[in-house]
């Protein structure tokens, strides 16, 4: 092949500007990059060669080396792992394959710390080389091809890049960094024998460097034709927990999610029994950018045997638990297993179901013993650990117990056991109501009764909230009760004398109701006195085993289908405006400006603003 000269994709000349704008903070992380790509080169060969092995050639041990030139001012990172054929190398080196790469680019803000720390999580991977690189050149040969099929592809990190073919005997890769004016520190065995060990400690290759040696004559260190290995090359995970320390915890943990900030929480263990594997497993510390994108499941890497499989393994946790990031190593699995046969596979099942629970205990152990910590867990993952009450019947108690609200008396951090410890005496069921924002939810009308007889509500506001509700009927053995849905009973907390006042209003009232139904028989499914305001005149309900207005919204708005149920309006008899309704010549005008003022309290949109406005403004200059 001529040479070509080749233009990059739009996405990755926009990576490029920021790799050199934004990235400049923590330079030395294109090591670790560069590295972990040599690495993954290896394991895709060791993988390839499992039915091919004279892909190995006639080097079967797989490394990486880092060398340098100082007088040319380079650093080498090279591989014999599985190598880049032409096309592999216009296609990969000159896109960016990932999906969600348009989604993650809207992101980006244009404050330079922000978008270095998305990128960190999104991974710039190869492109990293020129942070510290004004150009790069990669020579390669992919395993199996002939030495003539080499590539040498070459770049300046701006608009395009070049292709050419080489004659290369050598089998794989190497990243060949021209660095930029005043980057020469690291062209230094110390500087990269440190970063190495920073970084990449764990990976499980071998990582080798010249050997240098103290020239008495010239005064300094010179390096000799003699490798070493500067790393530990055992995989961290397969290492017992007593040789690992907390800081190489937390740089695999980075390695692996892209995150620069520590993990929450860890657990690290090896299960034996029915299935027999090794799982290291973290919670990070803050939500990634599509967290909410429950097709995007980038978190666990399975390995067998140490061999490398797959990444984004997602049949090894459930759904809700994507947040979690790790590695799990089984003994049992075969090593051609595909996403496919995962699916089906009884090991994974036990993998899953014993990866699930260590999650959950993990969680607990925070929500009992560092409940600052697990208050920031909440913050960030909260709304997804619900979905899990409505994914996972085996766990929904345990689930349950680590859901934390808001209610009437704190903001938030409420658990159901805590609700429950503070249960009024003769209140038989838990009380929560569901609205769009927490002020909403805290001055709804119906909540007024509740109010004035001290009981605590739940105040439910995330979008999933319905939704689980739908599957978690109690706690305790205390029913949860909402408290816009039915007429209001609070049993044994409403004494005789409200009660029999209640009745006696229901059939003072009923000429009162009558008109109201006439009136309003469109909108109003019912109208009835209610106990439940203090200081309202009226506000809706929702009948038992209807969808509640609030589901019903968010569902339209997610443009879903909801059934057309109409609210029953409940009114306060003791209130002024209703009184005046009573004698009212404008009675059907107040009636409606009643049902609508209901409506607007409790985040619900009119159906005609306009009307509304109009019965308003007529009677505001009656
Ligand atoms: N040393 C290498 N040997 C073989 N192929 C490589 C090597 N380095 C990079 N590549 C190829 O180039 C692609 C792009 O690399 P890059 O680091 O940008 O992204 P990635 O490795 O896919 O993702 P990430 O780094 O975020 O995990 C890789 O997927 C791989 O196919």
């Amino acid at each position: 092949m001529e040479k070509q000269t080749l233009s990059f994709q739009a996405e990755v000349k926009q990576l490029l500007h920021l790799v050199a704008h934004s990235l400049y903070s923590n330079k030395e992380i294109f090591l670790r990059e560069l590295i972990s790509n040599a690495s993954d080169a290896c394991d895709k060969l060791r993988f390839e060669a499992l039915n091919q092995n004279s892909l190995y050639e006639d080097q079967p041990n797989l490394e990486v080396r880092v060398s340098f030139d100082k007088a040319a001012r380079t650093i080498t990172i090279s591989d014999n792992g599985i190598g880049l054929s032409s096309e592999e190398a216009i296609a990969n080196l000159g896109t960016i394959a990932k999906s969600g790469t348009r989604e993650f680019m809207d992101k980006l803000s244009g404050d330079q710390q922000k978008d270095a720390q998305l990128i960190g999580q999104f991974g710039v991977g190869f492109y990293s080389g020129f942070i510290v690189a004004d150009r790069i050149t990669v020579e390669s040969r992919r395993a199996g091809a002939r030495p003539e099929e080499g590539v040498r592809w070459s770049s300046q990190g701006t608009g395009d890049f070049e292709v050419e073919t080489l004659t290369r005997e050598r089998r794989g890769t190497d990243v060949i960094l021209h660095l930029r004016e005043g980057e020469d520190e690291y062209a230094s065995t110390w500087k990269l024998k440190s970063i190495i060990s920073k970084y990449s400690d764990h990976i499980s290759l071998p990582i080798l460097m010249r050997k240098e040696e103290w020239d008495k004559d010239k005064g300094e260190y010179v390096q000799q034709d003699e490798w070493e290995t500067v790393n530990q090359a055992a995989a961290l995970w397969t290492r017992s927990k007593g040789d690992i320390t907390e800081e190489q915890y937390q740089e695999f943990y980075k390695q692996i999610s892209y995150d620069s900030q520590a993990p929450l929480a860890y657990t690290h263990n090896r299960v034996e029994g029915r299935s027999e594997y090794t799982q290291l497993l973290y919670i990070p510390a803050k939500a990634p950018f599509d967290l909410w994108n429950r097709d995007k499941r980038g978190g666990m890497k399975l390995y067998v045997k140490r061999v490398f499989i797959m990444d984004d393994a997602e049949a090894l946790l459930p759904v809700y638990l994507r947040f979690v990031k790790g590695v799990i190593d089984s003994a049992d699995l075969p090593l051609n297993v595909s996403r496919e046969l995962l699916q089906e596979s009884r090991d994974v099942k036990a993998i899953r179901e014993g990866s699930t629970k260590r999650v959950l205990s993990m969680l607990e152990d925070l929500a009992e013993n560092q409940q600052e910590k697990y208050a920031s867990f909440w913050k960030e993952f909260g709304a997804v650990l619900k979905e899990g009450v409505g994914e996972d019947n085996a766990n929904r108690e345990r689930l349950a117990k680590l859901l934390r609200f808001a209610s009437t008396r704190a903001d938030e951090g409420v658990s159901f056991a805590d609700y429950v410890g503070r249960m009024k005496e003769g209140q038989e069921a838990i009380y929560y109501i569901t609205a769009d924002t927490l002020a909403a939810a805290k001055n709804s009308p119906q909540l007024e009764i509740f109010r004035k007889k001290d009981l605590e509500v739940l105040l439910l506001t995330d979008r999933v909230d319905e939704w689980m509700l739908n599957y978690l009927y109690e706690f305790d053995g205390k029913p949860l009760q909402s408290v816009a849905k039915g007429a209001v009973d609070l049993g044994k907390l409403q004494d005789e004398e409200e009660k029999k006042k209640a009745e006696e209003a229901a059939t003072a009232f009923k000429p009162l109701l009558d008109r109201l139904k006439e009136s309003l028989k469109d909108k109003a499914k019912d109208v009835r006195v209610t106990t439940r305001l203090v200081d309202s005149p009226a506000c809706l309900v929702t009948e038992e085993g209807e969808m509640s207005g609030h589901l019903a919204r968010l569902l339209k708005q997610a443009g879903q289908s909801a059934p057309e149920t109409k609210p029953v309006l409940e009114i306060n008899a003791e209130h002024a405006l209703v009184q005046r309704l009573q004698d009212s010549e404008r009675f059907d005008e107040l009636a409606h400006i009643l049902f609508d003022q209901a409506l607007l309290a409790e985040g619900g949109q009119l159906e005609d603003p306009a009307a509304y406005v109009r019965r308003v403004n007529a009677l505001l200059t009656a």
